[in-house]
């Protein structure tokens, strides 16, 4: 008989916890559980869906143990694996960090540019915490951390945490390649053996092959110069309009470079002018999310918890998702399985800073992962990337040093801000915004 696990998921009042939940519930085969634990900071936003979550865990499986608590200990103690999915700030400063880029006529995106620096130098701070209780109440505990923005939470813990059991992880690869297996007809994405080098949300992929060996990437690229990374109507696997418009626009950044296949999130990069003349300074991502996600989810599970039953719900397992349940039972069971996962470059990619924190496709068992060797990387990627890499390095310097200008030339380094002077008037926006969130800089 397999082993059972006990999960805590950190941040559990996220908009994703109730999908989680229910992808966990569907895969008890290959992870069986014995406890699922949701711990937050914020009692009273996790109170609007732990009931919920704890009605559907009893329906499918009522010898599973269910706690929702506010306290570190209760949380941590006994668990096999942390899923870590925290928003310091929450969405409100998502707006925030959107809004102050855009008034400066700068991309305002949660990740990249200077709402992703801004999110780093919160998210640092709540992430070592949750690490930290998880050393303190559970050692052998695996953290697999996908609060964002990951690529500067990854330089932050491999600096801060070194030793610690925690692989950063995203789901944006899978969710484009969900895409890409429709476009090639193939059934699913596992059908499909990738390489994948770059940084979190600034990656390309090498090689798609299917499991006979064939390469696929010729005929994928042929359809994105034309379609971007969607079927030829349109469709594909996509949440809403918003990403399928981020799908779309692909084409464009595969003209940049036919030869290798991006992720789409270089489209704030490549054409940041495009970005900002298509968005609403006063109505950003975070209000969309705010009005569509959080209101359904939230709208749901109070109804469930009124119902008393979650039969006939309309969440959904989080099928982007899917990939936390793979790498959890990869170290569970040493499968083995090959993953994109962000890691330090150590020399996999030849001709790259070895310190740099790179997404690559690694092996992973019961004693972690092995990265997979990538050879030397083009110019053009490898410039972008050292680039971006310097942006993300700077910015943990700044959060460990209080420094104020490593952050200005964090912004001013990074590809979507024009001058030293716009990055100057972010930051000085950005750091009232922020007040009691950052570390003072001086
Ligand atoms: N890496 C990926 O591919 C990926 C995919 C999806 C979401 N995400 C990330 O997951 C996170 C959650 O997103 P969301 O939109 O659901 O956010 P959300 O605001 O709905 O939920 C986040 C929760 O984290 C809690 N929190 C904040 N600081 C905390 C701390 N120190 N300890 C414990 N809990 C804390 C908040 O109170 C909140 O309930 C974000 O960081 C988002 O960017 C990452
Ligand atoms: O703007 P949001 O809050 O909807 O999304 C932000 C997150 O987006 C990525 O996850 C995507 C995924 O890649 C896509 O395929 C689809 O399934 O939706 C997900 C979000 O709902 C990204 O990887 C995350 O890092 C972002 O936080
Ligand atoms: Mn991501």
């Amino acid at each position: 008989m397999k082993k059972k696990s006990s999960v805590v998921i950190a941040g559990g009042g996220s908009t994703y916890t109730p999908e989680i939940i229910l992808m966990l519930l569907d895969n008890l085969d290959k992870l069986p559980l014995r406890k699922i634990k949701l711990y937050d900071n914020d009692e009273e936003r996790q109170n609007k869906l732990a009931k919920a979550c704890e009605i559907i865990v009893k329906e499918k499986d009522p010898s599973i143990e269910f706690l929702a608590t506010t306290d570190p200990e209760l949380a941590y103690t006994d668990v096999d694996f942390c899923l870590a999915h925290i928003r310091v700030g929450q969405l409100p400063m998502r707006e925030m960090d959107e809004k102050i880029s855009l008034k400066h006529g700068v991309v305002g995106q949660e990740t990249c540019g200077p709402g992703g620096i801004a999110y780093g130098m919160r998210s640092i701070g709540g992430v070592l915490e949750n690490i930290e209780y998880m050393e303190k109440y559970s050692p052998n505990c695996w953290m697999l951390n996908y609060s964002n923005p990951a690529a500067i939470v990854a330089e932050a813990c491999r600096r801060l945490k070194p030793n610690s059991r925690v692989i950063n992880i995203c789901d944006m690869p899978i969710g484009m390649e969900n895409t890409m297996a429709e476009i090639l007809g193939v059934a699913s994405r596992k059908e499909l053996d990738v390489r994948y080098f770059g940084l979190n949300h600034f990656g390309w992929w090498t090689s798609v092959k299917d499991k006979e060996g064939n390469e696929l990437l010729p005929k994928l690229l042929e359809h994105q110069l034309k379609y971007g990374n969607c079927m030829t109507d349109g469709g594909g696997n996509f949440t809403d309009d918003s990403w399928q418009e981020t799908a779309r626009k692909v084409k464009d950044i595969v003209a940049v470079d036919p030869t290798l296949v991006p992720n789409s999130y270089l489209k704030y990069y490549l054409f940041p002018d495009y970005v900002v003349e298509h968005s609403d300074p006063n109505y950003t991502r975070a209000n969309q999310v705010m009005d569509t996600r959080e209101k359904r989810v939230f709208g749901e599970c109070a109804r469930i918890e009124k119902a008393g039953t979650a039969v006939g719900t309309c969440l959904e397992i989080g099928i982007h998702a899917s990939f936390i349940v793979d790498l959890a039972t990869a170290l569970a069971f040493n499968t083995h399985e090959r993953m994109l996962l962000i890691v330090q470059n150590n020399g996999a990619i030849e001709n790259f800073d070895p310190e740099a924190m790179v997404e690559i496709p690694c092996i992973v068992g019961k004693d972690g992962y092995e990265p997979l060797s990538i050879g030397k990387i083009p110019t053009f990627q490898k410039g972008l990337m050292e680039e971006q890499v310097a942006v993300e390095k700077l910015t943990v310097d700044a959060w460990q040093e209080g420094s104020y200008h490593k952050l200005w030339q964090a912004l001013t380094l990074s590809k979507t801000v024009p001058s030293a002077t716009v990055a100057k008037a972010i930051l000085d926006d950005m750091i009232e915004a922020n007040k009691g969130y950052w570390p003072e800089l001086k």
